[in-house]
């Protein structure tokens, strides 16, 4: 049935009056469209549409872009009234008659809601919304997905910039958590060849099963006691239990001595306080045993604290180990590695192409484990990308931090911390804190303490706080923009989901501008390894910590030329 309307002299379409007489035909929406017509008549819509568009109807079009565009010029009291305005300020100026034209193109294209992985128990794993071109993820009708080559990548539409334009694209694009942390493997650290007093200090602190490295290093480790170890595995593995538990039941067994070498203070002092707990349920002091600064058996340094020449030990472990033996720290770490001992490497990621084989000269009888998750973006973990305007990345930031949940910010650079803090203190947020350049690593436990006692609800920090660090409480991260590589965006997201958590955190990922192109390349990759499920090294043979080590040297030579 073709409903026709004609020579009226005023049609009204929503509040849009057009002052011209013409003909148009609805199609019914129970017939399948013509798309020809359907094309042409869009086209006559957009010839016609300026010219027939009443004073009135310009100038409110005129009024919401300066509105939009004047962010920047507005005080601090009308942002705030913006922002507790009830309409949704991310919603693209929509006008009735845009409304309409949806309407007509709606049983033209199906939205695109939902693609499940076949082995995933049908769960979805991508969902796409957001404003704008919702085409742009369009499946295919009747369908199933073995891959997903046939969907758009989301990364793409990255490309053109976004205006104000009512076609602007402000598309967004959801990872869900399609299943549980998978890193818990189903035996029990009372199976091990541990001492009995460590497996009983272990089950005090309710340590009862081991993850999948955990139980890979311990049962090499006692199987062949003579073996350098060289472990990889996900974020939040329990990697440092995997490492603590063989020192410290080869002191308690034969008093042998250890030295664990990680990147940052701050997690030194991390991985003492979990020794020493262990230590405590021994009814030993832990002073006595495990220190940061003094000779005693368990000794825990950072790498540029310690003087290779000075040190005799029986174990020697390197936390952090791919950013350890970087490029940029061979030349000392290499040192540490050619002194006598059993070496313990472990790290959440694959060492450089260029790194490994030099440090696989170095070690003797060595034994290399790999969990099946490591290297691969988490499941578990939800994760969503947004393109926006930078002030409405701003509004939606404000947005996330009024459900008041402890998040932390992640910025490439200390001038976007800058920014956050400006943006935050604007809406009298005073609860944040920004990890600074020159903080000392106890201030910077100072503030990651009080982040986690919920003294502040807001962490804003560069990748200093991405790696390594056990965040109990966080509940929301925001990546203010793309982490400079994809090995930042897995030590980020690493920070939650982590074993023993009860729950989850989301995680948000803005894209901007056009100046962030290169970053949105790494976008790209990681919606790759995501949705293939795939390794990064493998799309990407160069990922590593040395790649976000050049890319970091490349910005700060660009910056000062
Ligand atoms: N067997 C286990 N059972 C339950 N929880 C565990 C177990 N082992 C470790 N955990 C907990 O898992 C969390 C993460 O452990 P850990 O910091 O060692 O991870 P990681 O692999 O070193 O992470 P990252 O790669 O980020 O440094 C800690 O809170 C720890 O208490």
């Amino acid at each position: 049935m073709i409903r026709s309307f004609s020579g009226k002299r005023f049609l009204n379409v929503g509040n849009a009056h057009f002052g011209r007489s013409f003909k148009y035909e609805k199609p019914d929406t129970q017939r399948p469209i013509d798309k020809a017509k359907y094309e042409a008549d869009k086209a006559r819509f957009q010839t016609k549409m300026p010219g027939a568009m009443p004073k009135r109807f310009l100038r409110k079009i005129h009024q919401v872009r300066a509105d939009q565009s004047s962010w920047d010029r507005m005080d601090t009291d009308e942002k705030r009234a913006h922002i507790e305005r009830e309409k949704d300020p991310f919603q693209p100026v929509v006008s009735n008659f845009d409304a309409y034209k949806k309407q007509i193109r709606s049983s033209l294209r199906r939205p695109l809601e939902v693609v499940s992985i076949p082995g995933t128990d049908s769960a979805p794993l991508i969902t796409c919304s957001g404003t704008g071109n919702a085409s742009n993820f369009n499946l295919q009708s009747n369908e199933r997905y073995q891959t997903f080559t046939k969907i758009r990548l989301f990364s793409d539409t990255f490309s053109s910039s976004v205006t104000d334009s009512t076609k602007t694209r402000r598309p967004e694009i959801n990872f869900n958590a399609v299943e549980s942390n998978r890193s818990l493997s189903s035996s029990s650290f009372a199976s091990t060849e541990l001492s009995d007093d460590l497996k009983n200090s272990l089950a005090n602190l309710n340590f009862v099963k081991m993850s999948n490295i955990q139980k890979e290093v311990l049962e090499t480790f006692f199987n062949f006691p003579e073996a350098d170890i060289v472990g990889i595995s996900e974020t939040g593995s329990g990697k440092t239990l995997a490492y603590i538990l063989p020192v410290l039941h080869s002191w308690l067994e034969k008093g042998s001595t250890a030295l664990i070498i990680t990147t940052q203070n701050h997690l030194a002092l991390q991985i003492r306080e979990l020794a020493e707990e262990l230590i405590q349920q021994l009814g030993i002091d832990p002073s006595e045993v495990v220190s940061l600064t003094e000779v005693v058996p368990i000794m825990i340094r950072t790498l540029h604290s310690i003087d290779a020449g000075t040190i005799r030990r029986d174990l020697l472990v390197f936390d952090e180990a791919d950013e350890v033996f970087s490029s940029q720290n061979f030349a000392k770490s290499s040192q540490l590695l050619s002194l006598e001992g059993q070496k313990i490497l472990l790290a959440p990621f694959h060492f450089s192409e260029t790194q490994w084989p030099l440090v696989r000269e170095s070690l003797g009888n060595r034994i290399n484990l790999e969990t099946d998750l490591a290297n691969r973006i988490p499941l578990h973990i939800p994760q969503k990308f947004r393109r926006l305007k930078p002030e409405e990345r701003s509004l939606d930031i404000i947005k996330r931090l009024k459900s008041g949940k402890r998040t932390i910010i992640y910025v490439n650079r200390y001038k976007e911390a800058v920014f956050v803090e400006r943006l935050l203190k604007m809406y009298e947020d005073d609860g944040f804190q920004t990890i600074r350049k020159g903080m000392n690593s106890r201030e910077v436990r100072m503030a990651i303490d009080d982040f986690e006692s919920g003294k502040i609800s807001v962490l804003i920090g560069t990748d200093k706080i991405s790696r390594g660090i056990d965040f109990s409480a966080l509940e929301q991260i925001i990546n203010f923009c793309p982490p400079y590589s994809a090995a930042d965006y897995l030590n980020r997201i690493g920070r939650t989901g982590r074993l023993g958590q009860s729950f989850v955190s989301s995680v948000i990922t803005y894209a901007v501008d056009s100046k962030e192109r290169e970053n949105l390349q790494r976008v790209k990759l990681i919606e790759e390894a995501v949705r293939r499920h795939s390794k990064i090294s493998e799309l990407d043979p160069n990922f590593n910590f040395d790649q976000h080590a050049k890319i970091v040297q490349e910005r700060k030579y660009t910056a000062k030329s």
